[in-house]
């Protein structure tokens, strides 16, 4: 089962495994709410969420320091079914030495800078959270075989866009097709674009925008994402697989998301590396979320009508008005007709 699909029920099966066995005393001071009257966790310690396996977390202490170290914890009961995610930061108690066969807990979710979510489907408003505290996001889409979409893309962008997450796309494969018309279709965005062929990847470029950052990488089954991956974080060993020269489609190799360090000279970064995306509802995401997105756009917006679409059919819509003056240089017309492409298709 993909990670996507539905992390909430895993974590069903897996309640009975967390800490909710091991109670603590009853209060003997009566009715008050347990929470209320339990220490604060002062001694907790603050862990980077690397990733999530069937209940179990494993986190990082003390990073970067002499003492970092992998740790492995479990849930405390009073989170309730809050998600824990890869890129969460936790505050850890109990056992934090990572020794073979110890589990700590995690009782507290760190404030999150941003928050990548999906629902279901477009038409579900329940929404699923995939990576948190991630700062830019890497989608990857293959030239060719599997053939590039641009929806696909658009909606990669959307989330990103609507989370607060910089975007930035790869390009791979490009031995098997000219990617220029492709990108065409993302030519009136400020999207950074890396393009690559898997015996000439631009390692140090693309290195260079990942250090200092936590990125989540993107990218349907099949594109090359594991091979980039491998050639950007040596000794990442992700599984590569093959595309299936039929259906075009890569099988599931790489399964569940990892944090990555990603090094050069000038520091580190972290890649947050997901799964073959099969779905990405974007049933949560609203016109402004991705207005906000285009900044020079969303100022102009604020003399618009009351409500306004900003679609061709939009009356008297100030950025419409902008661009056929002029008033947005050479890139207005294509900044405009990639807003409202995405906002014909996503926007509620
Ligand atoms: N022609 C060509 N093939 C490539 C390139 N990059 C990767 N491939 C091949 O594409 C296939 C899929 O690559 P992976 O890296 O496994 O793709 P993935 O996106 O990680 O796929 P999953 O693991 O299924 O998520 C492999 O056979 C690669 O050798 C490239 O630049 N050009
Ligand atoms: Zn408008």
């Amino acid at each position: 089962m993909s990670w996507w699909s539905d992390d909430d029920d895993e974590d069903d099966e897996y309640d009975l495994y967390d800490e909710s066995t091991i109670r603590s005393r009853p209060n003997p001071k009566g009715n008050r709410p347990r929470t209320k009257t339990r220490p604060e966790h002062a001694d907790a310690e603050i862990a980077r969420v690397l990733g999530v396996d069937r209940g179990r977390y494993t986190v990082l202490l003390d990073e970067d320091t002499a003492d970092e170290r992998q740790v492995t914890a479990a849930r405390a009961s009073e989170l309730r079914r809050k998600p824990i995610v890869t890129g969460d930061r936790v505050a850890v108690v109990g056992d934090t030495t990572g020794e073979e066969g110890t589990l700590a807990r995690i009782v507290r979710i760190e404030p999150r800078s941003t928050l990548l979510r999906r629902s279901a489907d477009d038409t579900d408003d329940v929404e699923r959270v995939i990576v948190a505290n991630a700062d830019q996001m890497l989608i990857v889409v293959a030239a060719a075989n599997p053939e590039p979409r641009t929806r696909l893309v658009d909606r990669y962008l959307v989330a990103a866009y609507d989370a607060g997450i910089e975007p930035m796309l790869c390009v791979t494969k490009i031995d098997l097709a000219d990617p220029a018309p492709f990108l065409e279709n993302f030519a009136g965005l400020d999207l950074p674009v890396f393009t690559s062929r898997e015996d000439h990847i631009p390692v140090e470029e693309i290195k260079a925008a990942l250090v200092g950052h936590d990125t989540v990488v993107v990218g349907h089954s099949g594109v090359g994402k594991s091979t980039l991956v491998n050639a950007i974080v040596p000794g990442a060993k992700r599984a590569t697989g093959h595309v299936n020269v039929v259906t075009g489609r890569g099988r599931h190799t790489s399964s569940s998301t990892v944090s990555l360090r990603v090094e050069n000279a000038e520091g580190h970064g972290w890649v947050i590396d997901t799964p073959g995306v099969r779905s990405f509802g974007l049933g949560h995401v609203d016109t402004a979320s991705i207005l906000k997105a285009f900044t020079d756009l969303a100022a102009i917006a604020e003399d618009c009508p009351r409500g306004c679409t900003h679609l061709p059919d939009a009356p008297d819509c100030a950025i419409i008005e902008a661009v056929e003056e002029g008033r947005l240089g050479e890139t207005g017309r294509a900044r405009l007709d990639s807003l409202q492409r995405l906002l014909a298709t996503f926007a509620r």
